[in-house]
Formats: structure tokens, sequence, C-alpha cells
């Protein structure tokens, strides 16, 4: 079957010439694989923007089958099933609202960790009460029963839809099989079908190249989770995407284009922190999702002229930084950009460690006390523009104005000055690598707007010099990040009162940020 304007709209369209994608395919050329149409009924937003087709990256991918302008949705994806990450299971947390709290009661039918009466009677409590009661008889003397079900949470449920899913979860993509097994635990407390152990197996593999994460920013007492959507499970890496997701609070994916994207382009999300490092991005794409990341950024020594994975030069009198030959080479030759040192791929590797491990000795819950030694010994190292640094700036850009003793009527001046210049120079950041859309940009423009806005309140006679910003920053972070359950609380009350649509007096307007 190949793509079709009119199968796809249900309009009758012309061709267009000029219709090619990026890889300089015709969309209506393109192949629509038949996954298409067995998870359309998963995209729950009303366009049929995407197809499913052979992409050259790797596998299948998702297609635009229309031109998507900057900022639409391109489509909602409900999830299969959602549970707490693996990482997260050490916790007591509630089964159904995944509440930490030490107070959480395990029930006395499933052994389930519940927080309250309301989710103890809640549908989703009851189905799997009921499912683990009739088939899964608890092992005589087993204790610890609740964690272990804590953490095969996500299983639980995708076996509780096995007859539904069943038809269709041959089409992901699974990782190579491991030996190590997330069941030794449960199968010690529980006697558990083979038939049942072969699905959370095979569930597992899929899981484990197919799940997003969800987080809670700010709803700190949560549990971090993941959720398997369909959808999204075909959507391929770029460290320079696409598209931004964010969450809703019944836990549907929403993606939107966070930049024009040309019918039969391919749509792209990125598997990393958008600010690591190139080898600290390909490495843990190869180690997670078994690929060598090849895009432009990664070819790009210079990362856009960021100089995220720059070293600086061994030659003590020297500015210039270290930069790798081939930059999706690791058995590369760093040389300098200004002296042209050349510095064995070994000795970078060994630097790397250095650096590992230095940054490992940082007390990074106070980032305000880091020990000076070890940033100095730091800075010997790398340039500022390294991202080991970004991402201290970052961190104090999140805690200066929203931690205890340093909320924002605490902050000195020089301080808010301080977190003005971070939020400046991380968006400076992600503007050179093409990513002033995405969701982290969406927070920092939050964060330039506080801090704008913490300035005018304390000093009233600065605030028209500040008003079009102050407006256009919360403009930026609440289109990017509303409706996302990660969302800063006050987004929508900040927006209303200090966006560009409020015509409300000066000292009305900042009534919402008084102490
Ligand atoms: C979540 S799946 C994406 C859908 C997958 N391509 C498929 O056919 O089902 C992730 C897998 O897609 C492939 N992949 C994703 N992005 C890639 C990229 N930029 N380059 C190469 N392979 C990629 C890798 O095999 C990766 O493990």
């Amino acid at each position: 079957m190949y793509i079709d304007v009119n199968w796809i709209d249900g309009v009758s369209q012309p061709r267009q010439p000029n219709e090619l994608s990026n890889s300089g395919i015709r969309a209506m050329e393109r192949p629509v694989l038949q996954e298409t149409n067995l998870l359309n009924n998963f995209d729950t937003s009303s366009g049929s923007n995407w197809f499913i087709s052979q992409s050259n990256l790797g596998g299948r991918g998702l297609f635009a089958s229309k031109a998507i302008k900057q900022d639409s949705l391109i489509y909602k994806n409900k999830p299969l099933a959602v549970g707490p990450r693996p990482d997260s299971a050490g916790h007591r947390f509630c089964a159904v609202c995944y509440k930490v709290s030490d107070t959480c009661i395990s029930c006395d039918t499933c052994s389930l960790f519940l927080c309250n009466d309301k989710c103890k009677q809640t549908q989703q409590h009851n189905t799997i009460c009921e499912f683990i009661s009739k088939n899964w008889a608890q092992r005589p003397d087993s204790e610890n029963n609740s964690r272990a079900l804590s953490k095969i949470l996500i299983y639980l449920k995708l076996i509780l839809l096995k007859t539904e899913v069943n038809s269709f979860l041959h089409v992901f993509q699974t990782s190579p099989v491991e030996k190590h097994s997330e069941f030794e635990e449960i199968t010690s407390r529980f006697i558990i079908s083979q038939e049942h152990l072969k699905f959370m197996d095979q569930v597992r593999y899929i899981l484990k190249l197919n799940s997003f994460r969800i987080s809670h920013m700010f709803e700190g007492n949560k549990i971090p989770l993941r959720g398997f959507y369909p959808i999204s499970a075909f959507l391929n890496h770029s460290c320079v995407p696409n598209t931004r997701s964010i969450f809703k609070s019944d836990h549907t994916m929403e993606v939107y284009a966070s930049k024009d994207i040309d019918i039969g382009e391919e749509i792209l999300t990125c598997y990393t922190g958008l600010l690591w490092s190139t080898p600290a991005r390909r490495c843990h794409l190869y180690k997670t999702k078994k690929f060598w990341c090849k895009c432009k950024r990664c070819q790009d020594k210079t990362e856009m002229g960021t100089n995220l994975s720059a070293l600086k030069c061994l030659n003590k009198d020297c500015l210039g930084v270290l930069q790798p030959a081939t930059a999706t080479n690791p058995r590369t030759c760093w040389y300098c950009d200004n002296c042209g040192l050349k510095v064995p791929a070994q000795q970078i590797s060994t630097i790397h460690s250095v650096l590992g491990s230095l940054v490992g000795t940082l007390n990074l819950d106070n980032e305000l006390r880091l020990e000076t030694k070890i940033l100095e010994r730091l800075a010997n190292f790398v340039p500022f523009s390294n991202h080991i640094f970004v991402d201290l700036r970052l961190r104090l850009v999140l805690k200066l104005g929203f931690s205890d003793g340093l909320k924002f009527n605490e902050l000195t001046e020089s301080r808010l000055s301080l977190k003005l210049v971070l939020c400046r120079d991380i968006l400076a950041t992600l503007a050179a690598l093409g990513l002033e859309d995405s969701h982290l940009c969406g927070l920092l423009f939050y964060h330039l707007h506080a801090t704008l806005a913490e300035r005018a309140r304390r000093h009233p006679d600065l605030y028209d010099g500040l008003k079009s910003e102050i407006e256009s920053t919360i403009e930026r972070a609440y289109r990017i990040l509303r409706g996302d359950i990660s969302a800063p609380v006050d987004l929508e009350l900040r927006y209303r009162y200090l966006g560009p649509d409020c015509e409300k007096p000066q000292q009305e307007r900042f009534s919402i940020l008084s102490i």
C-alpha cells in the first residue's frame, strides 16, 4: 500500500508537484505499513497527521501525512499501560495514585500498597486485586509481597489487557535478550503460571525499547512513571527532534511539532537529555536502544558551535578547546582548535574518567555550596561551554527562586541577576542547537519570566522597560507547557495576569506575586 493523500485525509486533493519530504521521497510514494491501521484507534486527536512507514534511520518510523505547522498538535496517544519506572521500585507508594507515602497499607487480599480507602475502592485496584487473588497464590511465609508487586505493576496491567493486545503486540520492536530477569523476586513470593511469565518476558523486551518517561516534576511526592504508548513507540530518535511532548493528568501523551514538518517528513523525538554531550548521548543510545546515532548534531565536532563536549587545551597558555577529529568515532584523536595540539583517544578517555569521578564527588543537592576546589579542578579540564557546567547552571536556575531559603523574595539582587544570566545563557545554547521550541526551552522561558517579574515587583519603576519581555516569555512558556502534568503550578495564573492579553493595571497584575 502507498500513502495516498485521499486515503489519509478522506478529502480529494490534487497532488502537489513539490511535495517532497526531507529525504527526497515523495510522500505519496512512501509505503504505508499495516501498523498504521492497527494503531489508528490509539490517536484520540481529530486529525490523521501521521502514518507508519519504513525509515532510513532504522526499522519503521512515523511520518507526516500532511504538512504540519510548528506548535500544532500532531497526535494524542493514550497509553496501553502506565507503571513505576524500574529505578523507582524501592519506594513505598500507592498502586493507584502513585503517591509515595510511608503510611500506605497493603491490601489484605492482593497485598498491593494503597494510600487510602478511595484508592482502594477504585476500579483499577479492584480489577488487579481480583486478578491476583484468583491467579497468583502467595507462597507460604513470603514477605515483602507488596514491594515485589509494586515493581511489576505495569506488567500486571498489560496482563489484564492480554487478550486485547495479543493481536498486535508482535508489531513492536524488541531489544536483544538479557540474562537478568526482573521477575525473580515476584516468582519467589507468588506462584505464577508459565503462560503469564512468558507474556511478561515478551512485554519486558518491548517495554525496554518502547516506553516513555512521564515526569511529575511539580508533584514531587509521586513516583516517577513510565508509559507504553503504541503510536509513540514508532517515533525514531534525533538529537535535534522536530517534536516535543507533554503528558496530561490521565497520562495521555500529546505530541506537538516543534518545527514546521513537511508532508512525508519523518516525525522524530529525542531519547536523551537535550543538553547532554555527543559522547554521552551516543553511548546512552547504544547502551539502551542498541544504535549509534549519526544525526547532523552528532557529526558536528563543535555541536552547532556550542562546544558542549569540548575539553580545555592541555597547553597551559593556550585558550583553545579540544574537539574530536571525527565526532562519531569514539577512537578518534582530539585536536585543539587554536594551537592544533593532538591528543590521543586514550588520553581523552582518561580525562573523561577523571571528570566522571570529579562530578561524582560533587554534592549536587546543594549547588550553592558546590565545593570550590572541585569546581576549580573541573575548570582545569573543561571550558564553561562544556555540558557539565551547563548542567550545573541548569540545576542552579531550577533552584534559585524555588527552594527553601531561596524563594524569590529571599534572593539577593546578585542572585536574581545570576539567575537571569544563567537562563539567557542556557536558552542561547538551546537556540544554537535548533531546540528553541523544546519542552526544556518552555521551562527556561518560565524561569526567565519569573525572574524578570520579580525584578519588576521589587522595582516598579523598571516595569515599563521589562514589560514586553515579561509578557513574551510567559506567553512562550505557556504555549509550550500548557496542560503538562510537570508544568509549574502557577503557569496559568502567571499567563493570565502577566501575559500579553491582560489589561489589568500594573499593581493588580503583580498582586499574584505578593508574599
Ligand atoms: C522506539 S523504537 C522506534 C521504532 C522502530 N524503528 C521500529 O521499527 O519499531 C527504537 C528503535 O528504533 C531504532 N532507531 C530509532 N532511532 C534511530 C536512529 N536515529 N538511528 C538508528 N536507529 C534508530 C533503533 O533500533 C531503536 O532501538
